[in-house]
């Protein structure tokens, strides 16, 4: 059952055309990716779901109702943490998640949450004096803490170091598996990768593509690579004349064939057929951020 629906959504600022024509929906119980460039229509989109922005074309629907119509109804459903969330210097970390709370009829525990985002200690802290990772888990705790049937989560783990940025998806997975659905805005591809479900690729405001992490791989025509050291010389050409093979280039002793299909038995086979030993094998595969340039020309962070 999708719990989000968005069609046709179109929105613009003046000129500048942020999203056109997008339509996609989020089922129940997934975590669901946004990924593109910087400026692709993410966060517009997001903040169109969530009742922030009013779209200019196209619908909406948010736990079956229109965040712009109901808007009360959705925020009571749906958390959210938007990037660059700012609260007042003095407030304290407790008094924080006490006060977003108090907004909803059957808040979760704010101090289960305190322990479950590594805030413990800084319960009595002004938001003030909170590093910039510190600010973020605060965040995410007040997104979860009115017990939402959505979070909504853009640009979650950055500012976050490598230990706490696994960390939390732990915990995001956990939260999925209670049942809440994740709308997850990232640049981070591995992260996309670990945890979602399903991606939608955004790119100059339009869905671009729509799939599973291994689906997006898999529709994107990436070559693999096998690495060894070979113990004995190996004349290129029992390589090249497999069909599997595309390339073979040797870099001192290192030797790398590309190509596609069941590469790495064909090699394999090749190499046990002539008793050579292949050292330090590797093999490289398509991975989500091949595709993810394949389908939108950019690099994205690691
Ligand atoms: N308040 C605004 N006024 C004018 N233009 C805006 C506004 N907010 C966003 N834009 C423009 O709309 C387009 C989409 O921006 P948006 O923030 O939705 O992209 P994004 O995919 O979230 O980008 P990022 O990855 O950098 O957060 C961009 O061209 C941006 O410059």
């Amino acid at each position: 059952m999708a719990i989000i629906e968005v069609e046709s959504l179109h929105k613009r600022y003046g000129e500048r055309v942020a999203v056109q024509d997008l339509s996609f929906s989020v089922e129940h119980g997934e975590i669901f990716g946004v990924v593109g460039p910087n400026g692709a229509g993410k966060t517009t989109t997001v903040e169109c779901i969530t009742g922030l922005r009013t779209p200019d074309g196209g619908s909406i629907r948010v736990v079956g109702r229109d965040p712009q119509r109901d808007g009360q109804e959705v925020r009571k459903r749906v958390g959210v943490q938007l990037q660059e969330s700012q609260l007042p210097d003095r407030l304290k970390v407790w008094e924080a998640l006490d006060l977003y709370a108090s907004f909803y009829d059957e808040p979760a525990d704010w101090r289960a949450s305190l322990d479950d985002w590594g805030l413990s200690d800084l319960r009595n802290s002004p938001y003030r004096t909170l590093s910039g990772g510190q600010k973020q888990r605060l965040a995410i705790a007040l997104a979860l803490v009115g017990n939402p049937q959505v979070a909504v989560l853009d640009e979650l783990t950055t500012g976050l170091d490598p230990q706490a940025r696994r960390d939390t998806w732990r915990l995001l997975a956990a939260i999925r598996d209670r049942g809440v659905t994740i709308l997850l805005v990232t640049h981070f591809m591995e992260e996309a990768e670990e945890l979602c479900d399903r991606i939608a690729v955004i790119n100059g405001g339009r869905l671009v593509a729509l799939d599973t992490p291994a689906g997006l791989v898999s529709s994107v025509q990436a070559e693999q690579r096998v690495r060894f050291r070979p113990s004995a010389p190996l004349p290129d050409r029992l390589l090249t004349d497999l069909p599997e093979v595309t390339s073979v280039t040797t870099a001192g002793s290192q030797t790398v064939v590309t190509g596609t299909g069941s590469l790495l038995q064909a090699v394999t086979a090749v190499l046990a057929r002539h008793q050579i030993v292949a050292a330090d094998l590797r093999v490289e595969q398509a991975s989500l951020d091949d595709a993810y340039v394949a389908l939108t020309g950019r690099t994205e962070e690691k």
